[in-house]
C-alpha cells in the first residue's frame, strides 16, 4: 500500500535534502514542485520518488592541455527520472555548472518531455569548464573523454544527449563518434543536435527558438495583442534567444532590445534582427560593439518596458530584487530557469503571463524526439514536416495547459507543473512499481 500522506501541510515535504541557497534553481524548482503536489494531493512515496534522481554521476574529465600540462575538469549527468522512456537533455559547458544546477535542469527536463507528450524521461549533464578558454582540440578531448566516462549512461535506448549552454553540433557528433567507436557500430540515435550529415534532422538548429515563437504568438492572442503590434526584448543571443529575435521580427514584431553576456543594446524604433545576426557571425556569435543601439546593461534589459520579455540565457535573471521592476506584460522563458520562485507571485500580482520554461522551451526537444525517431527508422524528413509537427505538439501544449491554468484558476506555470507532474505519477502507478 502506498504510504498516505500525512495532513501537516507543504512544510512536510521540506524536510530532506542539503541546505540550498533560498534562490538556488533547484530550490526553485522544488517551490513548485511542492506546490503541484499538494493540488495533486500526492502521497508521500510518490513525492519522494518524483523529487529524487534516478542517477547522478560525477566524472573527473583529465585532458592533455595543448601546453603539455594535464587538467582534470568535473562532469556530471544527472537522470532524474525515466518512467516515461530513455531519458533526454542536454549538455552543458560552462565555469558554473554544479551538480545541484544539473539537478534541477534534469527535473525540469521530465516535466518538459511530460508537457510535450515526448516518450522520455528526463536528463542533464554538463562540464565545468570555460569553453571560450580552450582550443578546439582541447574541447575535442574534453568531450570526447566525458563521453567515454558515460558509456555505461548514455545510450539511444538508456540516456540521450543534446546541446544546451555553449555546446553545438560539432560537440554532438564528437559523443557519437565517441559513442560509436565504443560500440563498434554507428550508433546515430545516441544524441541528437547533430550536423545533417551525421543523421541531424533539418530544423532542429532552430527549433528552441521556433517552439518559444509559437507559444509567444498563443500568449500574445490570450492578450488580444497582434504580433505585427508588439515590442519584445530578448536576453542572450545564442540559439535560442537569436532564433526567437529572428522568428519574432519575421512575424513583424519591433525587437526593441537584444543582448549578450558583455551587455545589451536597445533601439526604441526597433533592431534589424538580420543585420544583428550578421553582425554576431562575423564576430565570433558576440554583439559587442553593435552600432544602430543604444549601450545597456542585461539588468537595465529586463527593466524594458515592451509587451513580451524573453529571457534566454541562464538561470535566476528575474528574482526577488528585481521582479516588481519588470515592465513586460508576458514573459516568455527561452531559458530554463530564469525567473526564480520567489519572483513567481510578484510577477503574478502585476498581471505579468509567464510562459514557463518547461513549455516555452520545449520545442528542442520536440524535434530532438523527431531526430532520434528518424535516426532509429533511417528515414529522414523534410524541414517543412518536422517545423509543422513541432508547431502542431506546442500548440497543443500551450492549449492543454491554459486549460489546466482554467480548471485549477492557478498561474500557466503552476498548471505546466501540475501537467506534467500528473502524467509522470499516473504512468508510474499505470506501470505498477507500488505493487
Ligand atoms: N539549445 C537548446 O536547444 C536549448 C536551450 N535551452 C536553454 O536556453 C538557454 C540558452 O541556451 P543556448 O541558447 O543553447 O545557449 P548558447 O550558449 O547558444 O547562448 C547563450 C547566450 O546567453 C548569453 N549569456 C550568457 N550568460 C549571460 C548573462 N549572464 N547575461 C546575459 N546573457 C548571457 C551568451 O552570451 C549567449 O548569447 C539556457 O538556459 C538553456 O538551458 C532550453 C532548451 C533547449
Ligand atoms: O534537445 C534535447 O534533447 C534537450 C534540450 C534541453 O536540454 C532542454 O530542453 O533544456
Amino acid at each position: 500500500m502506498p504510504n498516505k500522506k500525512n495532513n501537516s501541510g507543504a512544510g512536510y515535504y521540506k524536510e530532506p535534502g542539503p541546505k540550498l541557497d533560498e534562490e538556488s534553481p533547484f530550490e526553485s524548482m522544488m517551490e513548485r514542485f511542492r506546490f503541484a503536489a499538494e493540488i495533486l494531493d500526492l502521497d508521500e512515496g510518490m513525492f519522494q520518488y518524483l523529487s529524487s534522481p534516478v542517477k547522478q554521476v560525477t566524472v573527473s574529465v583529465p585532458i592533455l592541455m595543448d601546453s603539455g600540462n594535464i587538467r582534470v575538469f568535473q562532469g556530471y549527468r544527472v537522470i532524474h527520472n525515466n518512467i516515461l522512456g530513455p531519458s533526454k537533455g542536454g549538455i552543458r559547458y560552462s565555469p558554473d555548472v554544479n551538480l545541484e544546477e544539473v539537478n534541477a535542469l534534469a527535473a525540469w527536463m521530465t516535466w518538459k518531455c511530460a508537457i510535450v507528450n515526448v516518450p522520455f524521461g528526463g536528463a542533464k549533464g554538463g562540464v565545468r569548464c570555460d569553453p571560450n578558454e580552450l582550443s578546439d582540440g582541447e574541447l575535442e578531448r574534453l568531450t570526447r573523454r566525458y563521453t567515454a566516462n558515460m558509456l555505461e549512461v548514455f545510450g539511444p535506448d538508456r540516456d540521450i544527449p543534446a546541446p544546451d549552454m555553449n555546446t553545438d553540433e560539432q560537440i554532438m557528433a564528437w559523443i557519437m563518434d565517441t559513442y560509436s567507436m565504443n560500440a563498434h557500430k554507428t550508433e546515430t540515435a545516441v544524441v541528437t543536435g547533430k550536423p545533417i550529415i551525421l543523421g541531424g534532422s533539418y530544423g532542429r538548429k532552430k527549433a528552441t527558438g521556433r517552439g518559444v515563437v509559437t507559444v509567444t504568438l498563443a500568449a500574445l492572442n490570450k492578450k488580444g495583442i497582434l504580433p505585427n503590434n508588439c515590442t519584445v526584448a530578448v536576453q542572450g543571443f545564442g540559439n535560442v534567444g537569436s532564433v526567437t529575435a529572428e522568428l519574432m521580427y519575421e512575424q513583424g514584431a519591433k525587437v526593441v532590445a537584444i543582448s549578450d553576456i558583455a551587455g545589451g543594446y536597445y533601439n526604441e524604433n526597433g533592431i534589424d534582427i538580420p543585420k544583428a545576426l550578421e553582425y554576431a557571425e562575423e564576430n565570433d556569435g558576440s554583439l559587442e560593439g553593435y552600432p544602430e543601439a543604444e549601450e545597456i546593461t542585461n539588468e537595465e534589459l529586463l527593466q524594458i518596458e515592451c509587451d513580451v520579455l524573453i529571457p534566454a540565457a541562464k538561470e535566476d535573471q528575474i528574482n526577488r530584487e528585481n521582479a516588481s521592476d519588470i515592465n513586460a506584460r508576458i514573459i516568455a522563458e527561452g531559458a530554463n530557469g530564469p525567473v526564480t520562485a520567489n519572483a513567481d507571485g510578484i510577477l503574478e500580482s502585476k498581471g505579468i503571463m509567464v510562459v514557463p520554461d518547461i513549455l516555452a522551451n520545449a520545442g528542442g526537444v520536440t524535434v530532438s524526439y523527431f531526430e532520434w525517431v528518424q535516426d532509429r527508422q533511417g528515414y529522414f524528413w523534410t524541414e517543412e514536416r518536422v517545423n509543422r509537427r513541432l508547431n502542431r505538439m506546442m500548440r497543443d501544449a500551450f492549449d492543454q495547459l491554459f486549460k489546466t491554468k482554467e480548471k485549477y484558476d492557478i498561474t500557466l506555470r503552476q498548471a505546466a507543473y501540475v501537467f506534467g507532474i500528473n502524467k509522470v505519477a499516473m504512468t508510474l502507478k499505470r506501470r505498477g512499481l507500488y505493487a
